[in-house]
C-alpha cells in the first residue's frame, strides 16, 4: 500500500505531470509536480520527499544535473528518471550513479508503480510504535512485520515477571531483545546482569553464578558474591542455557524454586529476587530427549518462549539494518560514505545470512572500511559477500585457464606422478610432458619430496 508516501514529479511535459499526478493519487499517493530542475530543486529544500521521479531531460538545469544534485544533497533518496530513447545511455550511466531504476517513455504504467513499491520498502524508515514511547527497544533496528509482532509480545511479557525463554540462530539478537525486555520491565533500574553459560569453563561458572566463601577451595582467598546475587532486584540473562552443565541445572532449580542463594562453602542462604531470561540456539526439546537438560529446568525457564526469526525470514529488514550500520560506522571511522547503489542494496537483501544480524553488522564493517566513494557500489558488497564477480573471458583465455587448472588438480592428485596423470587424461606420456611445458608446470614440484623413479623427462 502507499501509505500516503510523498512522491515529488519533475517533467516539463504539463499532460505526462497532469497524467501521471492522477494515477499515483488515485494509488494513494501525495504528489508535488513541478515543471524544471530549478523548481525541483526549490521544493527539496523545503520538504524532503519519499522519492523523486523525474524526466532525465529538463529546460533548465538538465535532468541529469538535478539527479546529480539530489545524489550529493541527498544521498538516501532515490530517483527514478523518466527518459525518452534517445537519453537512454545516460539514464543507464545515472543506474550506476545510484539512480533507483530508470523508464523509457512510454511506459507502462503498472511497472512505475512496481518501481516505486519496491524503491520505497529498500528505503522505509523504520516502525515507530504508536505510543512513540520506544526507548526501551531503541537499539533493535526493525521494520518487518515478524519483528513487529515479536517486539508488540516481548513488550507484553515485560511487564510480567515470567520466565522468558529466547530462541533464535546465532546472531538474531537474542541478547538485545533480552536487554530491551529488562529495560521495558518494572525491573528496569536494577541490575541487568548477562551470563554465557557457554564460555564459561564449567568448575568457575558455578562460583561466578553463585559466589563462594573465603576458602571454600583452593583459591578461594577472599568471599565472593555471585551473578546472580549481583542482579538482585533486576533481571538475570541466561546465555547458552542449552550449554550448561547438567549438575548446575539442579543447583540453579533449587536457586529458582525457593529464591534462595547459598555461596559456595556456605551453609546458609540469602533471599534473592531475580527475573530469568535465558536464550538458546540449540534444540533444547532434542537436548531434553538425549538427557542432555532437565525437563524441570525447561519448565521453570521456558514459562514464555520468543523466537526471534532468522534474518532471511525478515528480508525487509536488511536494507534498514545496512543502511543503519553503514552510518553507524561512517561516523565512527570518519569516512564519508552515505549508502549503497540500488543494486548493492539488492545483493544484500537477497544474500542467505546464515549468520544472521551478526554477519550482515561484520559485512557492512568491511565494506565501510574498503569504501572510497559516497555510494557503496555493488562489487564492493560483493566482495563482502565473498560472491566472486561475474568476470567474462575471451574464449582462449577461458580454455588456458581450465587446461592449466585441470594438468594442476592431477598432477596433485598422482603426486607429480606423470605417467599415472597422463594414463587418467587419455593422453600418452609424450603428449602430457607437451602440455606440462606449455604451462610451464614441473611434475617434480607436485612431488612430496621424493622423486618419482620413472619420471624423467622424454
Ligand atoms: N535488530 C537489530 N538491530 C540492531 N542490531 C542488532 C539487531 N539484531 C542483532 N543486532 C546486533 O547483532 C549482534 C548480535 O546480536 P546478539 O548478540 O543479541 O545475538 P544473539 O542471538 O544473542 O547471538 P548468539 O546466539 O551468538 O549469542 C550484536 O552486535 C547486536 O547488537
Amino acid at each position: 500500500m502507499a501509505n500516503g508516501a510523498h512522491l515529488l514529479l519533475v517533467d516539463d511535459d504539463d499532460d505526462l505531470l497532469r497524467l501521471l499526478s492522477m494515477r499515483l493519487s488515485a494509488n494513494g499517493y501525495r504528489i508535488t509536480a513541478v515543471g524544471s530542475a530549478e523548481a525541483a530543486l526549490a521544493r527539496l529544500s523545503i520538504e524532503l520527499p519519499a522519492l523523486v521521479i523525474s524526466d532525465i531531460r529538463l529546460p533548465d538545469k538538465d535532468g541529469m544535473a538535478l539527479f546529480q544534485e539530489i545524489r550529493s544533497q541527498y544521498p538516501a533518496l532515490p530517483v527514478i528518471l523518466l527518459t525518452a530513447h534517445g537519453t537512454i545511455p545516460d539514464a543507464v550511466e545515472a543506474t550506476t550513479l545510484g539512480a533507483y531504476a530508470y523508464l523509457t517513455k512510454p511506459f507502462d504504467a503498472k511497472i512505475l508503480l512496481d518501481r516505486i513499491a519496491q524503491a520505497l520498502a529498500l528505503t522505509a524508515p523504520a516502525a515507530t510504535p504508536a505510543d512513540g514511547d520506544d526507548g526501551w527497544r531503541a537499539e533493535i533496528i526493525s521494520r518487518s512485520q515478524a519483528m513487529a509482532e515479536l517486539l508488540a509480545e516481548a513488550r507484553l511479557v515485560a511487564a510480567s515477571d515470567a520466565s522468558v525463554l529466547i530462541r533464535g540462530e546465532s546472531g538474531t539478537g537474542k541478547e538485545l531483545l533480552a536487554r530491551a525486555i529488562h529495560r521495558a520491565s518494572r525491573r528496569a533500574s536494577a541490575p541487568f546482569i548477562a551470563v554465557n553459560c557457554g564460555a564459561i569453563p564449567e568448575h568457575l561458572l558455578e562460583s561466578e553464578l553463585f559466589g563462594h566463601v573465603k576458602g571454600a577451595y583452593t583459591g578461594a582467598v577472599t568471599s565472593r558474591e555471585g551473578l546472580v546475587q549481583a542482579a538482585d532486584g533486576g533481571t538475570l540473562f541466561l546465555d547458552e542455557i542449552g550449554d550448561m552443565p547438567l549438575l548446575l541445572q539442579v543447583k540453579l532449580l533449587r536457586v529458582l524454586q525457593e529464591r534462595v542463594v547459598r555461596q559456595l562453602g556456605s551453609d546458609t542462604g540469602r533471599p534473592v529476587d531475580v527475573r530469568v531470561l535465558s536464550a538458546t540456539h540449540r534444540d533444547l526439546d532434542a537436548a531434553m530427549a538425549e538427557g542432555q537438560f532437565r525437563e524441570d529446568l525447561y519448565y521453570r525457564l521456558n514459562v514464555i518462549t520468543l523466537t526471534l526469526p532468522p534474518l532471511a525470514q525478515r528480508r525487509e529488514d536488511i536494507s534498514l539494518l545496512a543502511t543503519r550500520f553503514l552510518q553507524m560506522l561512517a561516523a565512527k571511522y570518519q569516512k564519508t560514505v552515505h549508502g549503497f547503489a540500488p543494486d548493492a542494496l539488492e545483493a544484500l537483501t537477497r544474500s542467505s545470512w546464515p549468520g544472521n544480524v551478526r554477519q550482515l553488522y561484520n559485512a557492512i564493517e568491511h565494506v565501510c572500511a574498503l569504501a572510497t566513494a559516497p555510494l557503496v557500489p555493488l562489487t564492493l558488497v560483493q566482495r563482502a559477500l565473498r560472491v566472486p564477480t561475474l568476470e567474462v573471458l575471451s574464449y582462449t583465455e577461458a580454455k588456458t585457464r581450465f587446461e592449466r587448472n585441470y594438468l594442476v588438480q592431477l598432477l596433485k592428485l598422482t603426486d607429480g606422478n606423470v605417467s599415472d596423470a597422463a594414463r587418467l587424461a587419455e593422453r600418452n606420456r609424450t603428449e602430457f610432458y607437451r602440455l606440462l611445458s606449455k604451462y610451464d608446470l614441473t611434475a617434480a614440484d607436485f612431488r612430496d619430496g621424493n622423486p618419482v623413479a620413472d619420471e624423467r623427462q622424454e
